[in-house]
């Protein structure tokens, strides 16, 4: 905020009961996390190259070439200013726009990082870290995304050339989707099922150059494009999503990414001593990422609404005071203090996912694989729940602004349509749940055989306890404790678990049982990345938390995310008999009283957030409420309004005007 402009939002943020700067640091991870974003944030609000106002106004061609442009200029200044990686991460952030470098940075460089073999890398890896090559990942065809195994591009080892041959066989075998394929990568790391001496070996990475490193032209044998707009004005039609058919490419046999697998010179194949699953390993840590974004999206949408709500007033005018400020309605307050917890939730799992996944991956340097399911499970899960989540949430929080919310200029519809297909891209939210229950469902099916569950699962260990526990809540205080909130949570996940397990033995054919129950065992897969969310919640609190009355709001935020959960999925925690309708409406009460405490706090946690206005791109959203003579001045800065009779009123309004009307009874 400019010095000495006013802030109408001045009184809600002194009613604040808690440190806002320790907060901060608290959400950012660290001060030194916090000072790096400050820098970051502003160095790229005082770009004027990376203005974003005019986003939604711009043809596609224009937008795509500004994205270029701020994509050349970002990086231009990540090397004049030598910035860290830490750094670097914080400016794409800031830029806010979907490019090609999300693809090269974030699937091309870490495919071959976790695919290829040392040698390989160390021929790959210093030109893309250069840009000096820029990659996408190419995995996804027109008739097969979801199942990976089913992909029909073929690399057939040629062994008189010591080549492989690259070829889409069919239409449905076209690679479909991956972003800055369309009209800017160079090379690609291409999904293919691997054939050697007319023998399949299932599918595999391999690093394809498509255009020329001189002109841009795609290689002989190389069609590529982009594959057209998408949802929403602005939004990710700043990324070229693309199109690829191979006919017959020939590539070195050195360009298959061999960690996994090796083809020798001779056309033997070796499998290595690494897990096959391993050539998912980039998009197990994609997904940690994307719970990480859940966050960020979620916590910007929930800023523009309570500040919004904070100012907008609507009916309660007493003797032609005021009107009620929307916030304190009790109605505004259960949709949205809901969702403002729901942020914290996702920011705290996303950082114990972090830690878990950096964790499993210096396991898998020194051959330990025991952890990868529990990963795969976990991030899987959690990338599923946490962006379905937020792709609703963002949707709540247009309804929470009413009319100006569908503003454009709300920032609202295009951080949705921005947001959005994080519930399909890397792996589809349904199908990752699906995942997450054959995850459990063998753990259950374990249970009896002495192997102890352990990590997230180490509840199941106790199933004895929790098949047949009674929650002994008698007040609504008593779900103010962690341990009677995490036990229900407990109860109900694990019994969900053992009754698809139950059902699934009812079936001779495993298979046809899992396809049958397939509903259940999503919604069970649900219940455990639930917990999960909750449980590292509290354990975050068990941290130690500086600042005045920091720990205190986020212990009230911790419990509204839990209660909240519970009162949405009621039907679940009475139907396992995990508690009683009287503990349910309990719940209800206590989360009433919780909506309560948030309230004078609710602006300051969300200034927490550290968003800039420029990152917020809301006028509704504004850091000081100023909203109104904002909308005001904003709307004459439409194109629409740049002459005041429109274009087309002498062909199409005049006519009309001036039509005479025969034989109309009007
Ligand atoms: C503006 C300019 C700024 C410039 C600034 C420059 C600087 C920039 C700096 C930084 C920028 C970084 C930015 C990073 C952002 C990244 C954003 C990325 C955006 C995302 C784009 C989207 C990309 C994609 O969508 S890629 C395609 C994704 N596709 C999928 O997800 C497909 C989903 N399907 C599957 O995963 C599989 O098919 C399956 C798992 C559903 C089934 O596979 P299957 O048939 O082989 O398996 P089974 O079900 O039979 O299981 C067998 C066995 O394997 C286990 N399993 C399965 N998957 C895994 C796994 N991943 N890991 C481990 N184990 C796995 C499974 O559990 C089974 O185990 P069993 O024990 O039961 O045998
Ligand atoms: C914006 C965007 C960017 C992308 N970027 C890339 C990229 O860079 N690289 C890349 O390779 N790909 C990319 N993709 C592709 C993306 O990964 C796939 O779209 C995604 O994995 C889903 O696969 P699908 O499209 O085949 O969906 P489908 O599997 O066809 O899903 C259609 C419906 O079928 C259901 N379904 C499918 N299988 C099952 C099942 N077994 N049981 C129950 N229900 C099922 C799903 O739940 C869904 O409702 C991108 C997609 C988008 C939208």
């Amino acid at each position: 905020m400019e010095v000495g402009a006013p802030d109408y939002l001045a009184g809600e943020r002194q009613t604040a009961e808690f440190d806002v700067e320790s907060m901060k640091v608290t959400w950012a991870g660290s001060r030194h996390a916090l000072e790096v974003s400050d820098r970051m944030a502003r160095l790229v609000a005082s770009d004027p190259v990376f203005r974003k106002d005019n986003r939604v106004m711009l043809s596609r061609k224009e937008l795509f070439k500004n994205t270029l442009r701020k994509a050349a200029h970002a990086w231009k200044r990540i090397v004049e200013l030598r910035l860290t990686e830490e750094e670097a991460s914080r400016v794409r952030f800031f830029v806010d726009e979907p490019a090609f470098t999300d693809l090269h940075w974030g699937m091309f460089v870490p495919a071959i990082k976790g695919q290829g073999t040392e040698e390989q890398q160390q021929k790959w890896l210093p030109l893309a870290y250069k840009m000096q090559i820029i990659g996408c990942y190419a995995q996804t065809e027109l008739g097969h995304g979801s199942n990976v195994q089913g992909l029909e591009t073929t690399a057939t080892f040629d062994p008189k050339t010591d080549e492989f041959i690259i070829h889409s066989p069919t239409l449905t075998s076209s690679k479909w989707w991956p972003g800055g394929l369309g009209k800017v990568s160079t090379h690609a790391v291409a999904y293919a099922r691997l054939i050697v001496d007319g023998q399949e070996h299932g599918v595999h990475g391999f690093i394809v150059q498509l255009r020329s490193l001189d002109d841009h032209m795609p290689l002989p044998g190389i069609t590529v494009g982009d594959i057209g707009m998408k949802f929403g004005s602005g939004a990710y039609n700043s990324m070229d999503n693309g199109v690829l058919r191979f006919d017959n490419v020939r590539i070195p046999r050195d360009q298959m990414l061999m960690r996994v697998l090796q083809v020798t010179r001779e056309g033997k194949v070796i499998q290595s001593d690494v897990p096959r699953q391993l050539i998912y390993g980039t998009m197990v840590f994609v997904r940690q990422t994307i719970v990480a974004d859940a966050s960020c999206a979620l916590s910007r949408a929930v800023c523009i609404a309570t500040r919004y709500s904070a100012v907008r007033r609507q009916f309660g005018s007493q003797n032609g005071g005021p009107e009620t400020q929307v916030i304190d309605y009790k109605t505004q307050q259960s949709r949205l203090f809901p969702l403002l917890a729901s942020a914290y939730a996702f920011r705290f799992v996303s950082e114990w996912l972090k830690s878990l996944y950096t964790d499993v991956t210096e396991k898998l340097q020194r051959g330990e694989f025991s952890t990868l399911p529990e990963a795969h499970a976990c991030t899987a899960g959690l990338k599923s729940i946490t962006t379905s989540a937020t792709a609703d949430a963002i949707e709540e929080c247009r309804k929470l602004c009413g009319g100006h919310g569908y503003l454009a200029n709300s920032g609202l519809p295009e951080l949705f349509a921005v947001y959005v297909p994080a519930c399909t891209y890397e792996g589809d939210n349904t199908v990752l749940l699906l995942q997450v229950a054959r995850f459990l469902v063998k753990t259950v099916s374990q249970l009896g055989s002495g192997k102890v569950p352990v990590g997230t699962t180490a509840y199941m260990g106790r199933a004895r306890h929790l098949i047949q526990c009674k929650s002994n809540v008698q007040s609504a205080e008593d779900w103010l404790n962690p341990q009677v909130v995490v036990e229900a949570f407990e109860a109900r996940s694990l019994r969900m678990s053992v009754a698809c397990a139950e059902n699934l033995a009812k079936f001779p054919n495993p298979e046809e049982g899992f396809a049958q129950l397939a509903a259940d065992l999503v919604e069970a897969a649900a219940a455990h990345c639930q917990l999960i969310v909750v449980t590292k919640f509290f354990e975050k609190l068990q941290q130690d938390i500086p600042g005045k009355g920091v720990k205190k709001q986020l212990q009230i935020l911790s419990s509204v995310y839990a209660l909240y959960i519970l009162h949405k999925h009621l039907g679940d925690f009475l139907s396992t008999g995990s508690i009683t309708p009287k503990q349910g409406a309990l719940a209800n009460d206590q989360l009433r009283s919780l909506y309560s405490k948030i309230r004078p706090n609710a602006v300051a946690l969300v200034d927490a957030f550290n968003y800039t206005d420029h990152y917020l791109s809301s006028v509704l959203g504004r850091y000081d409420g100023n909203v109104y003579p904002t909308l005001y001045e904003e709307a004459w800065k439409d194109p629409l309004n740049d002459s005041v009779v429109p274009d087309g009123y002498q062909e199409y309004i005049r006519p009309l005007l001036k039509q005479q009307i025969r034989n109309a009874r009007l």
